[in-house]
């Protein structure tokens, strides 16, 4: 594959091309996931809870961060490489710079942040710098102690419409990607018509531009509670390869994610 640049994201969605985007945390599945034709893997800070067994993200480090963000660069081939900062490292925008640079010095192509519009500052100094961002919105693991829980967010609707002006600030301020999670389908649909640029989705039904999952629940080997948007590809034989070329295929094709993955 090509190398994936944010242009080709903003080109796939001006075409009407869905994109796929799954978590790595290593060279070996950063390989199988960038071989497969994935477009953009994401180095989630959700690797707290899977590789480290934390029940939330929170206790994730830069230092770990920028670990794994080496060992997925190795790996990569061609697709673009997302890298989350981690809880609290873009408190203060001065931390913001410099936690972000380490993350591209260690071969990210793009940083993801967690917030609303107050991430509005950090996402123009940023983009000025040559940083792309992706805005993550909707459910913030990071703040899982404010939110009470793993829940679908925007359901009503002054928290849908407030979501639909944050994004839109964010995308205003410079930030190349949208990434929304657990929020009705319709708020899915509605941010993603209401933004210029690229909307990711989990748990935001399948009017977004793009998909993620984390790479170990579609391969079946979440052995804990399975969120409502995860789906297996691991059926019918398949190999791990075979099984991550069906996801991004799905994705393309629009099959995934149907209804029994979506909230209302
Ligand atoms: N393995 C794994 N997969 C993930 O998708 C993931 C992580 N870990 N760790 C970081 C966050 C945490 N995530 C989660 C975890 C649980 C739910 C969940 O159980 N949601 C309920 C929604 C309940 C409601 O409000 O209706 C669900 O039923 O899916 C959602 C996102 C997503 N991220
Ligand atoms: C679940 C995705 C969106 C994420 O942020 C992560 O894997 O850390
Ligand atoms: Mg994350």
């Amino acid at each position: 594959m090509n190398n994936v640049s944010i242009r080709t994201l903003s080109e796939c969605k001006n075409k009407g091309e869905k994109f796929s985007v799954l978590t790595a945390y290593d060279a070996t599945f950063s390989q199988l996931v960038s071989s497969a034709g994935i477009e953009v893997i994401l180095v989630g800070d959700s690797l707290g809870m899977v590789c480290q067994g934390k029940d939330s993200t929170l206790p994730v480090t830069m230092a770990e961060m920028e670990y794994h963000t080496r060992c997925v660069a190795q790996g990569n081939e061609g697709s673009l490489i997302m890298a989350d900062m981690p809880f609290m490292s873009y408190s203060t925008l001065e931390q913001g710079q410099a936690n972000a640079a380490l993350l591209m010095q260690a071969g990210a192509n793009m940083v993801k942040v967690e917030g609303d519009d107050w991430l509005v500052p950090l996402v123009e100094c940023l983009a000025r710098q040559g940083v792309p961002v992706c805005a993550h919105l909707g459910l913030t693991p990071q703040a899982v102690n404010k939110l009470g829980g793993y829940r679908v967010q925007g359901r009503d609707d002054a928290k849908a419409h407030a979501m639909i002006e944050h994004s839109k600030a964010l995308a205003e301020a410079g930030a190349d990607c949208i990434l929304l999670e657990c929020v009705p389908s319709s708020l899915g649909k509605a941010i993603t018509a209401a933004v210029d640029v690229p909307v990711i989705g989990i748990g935001a039904g399948s009017d977004t531009d793009a998909q993620v999952l984390v790479v170990y629940d579609m391969l079946g080997l979440n052995a804990g509670h399975i969120p409502k948007f995860v789906k297996n590809f691991m059926i019918d034989g398949r190999t791990p390869q075979q099984a991550i070329a069906a996801y991004g295929e799905e994705v393309k094709a629009g099959k995934f994610p149907s209804s029994e993955h979506e909230f209302s």
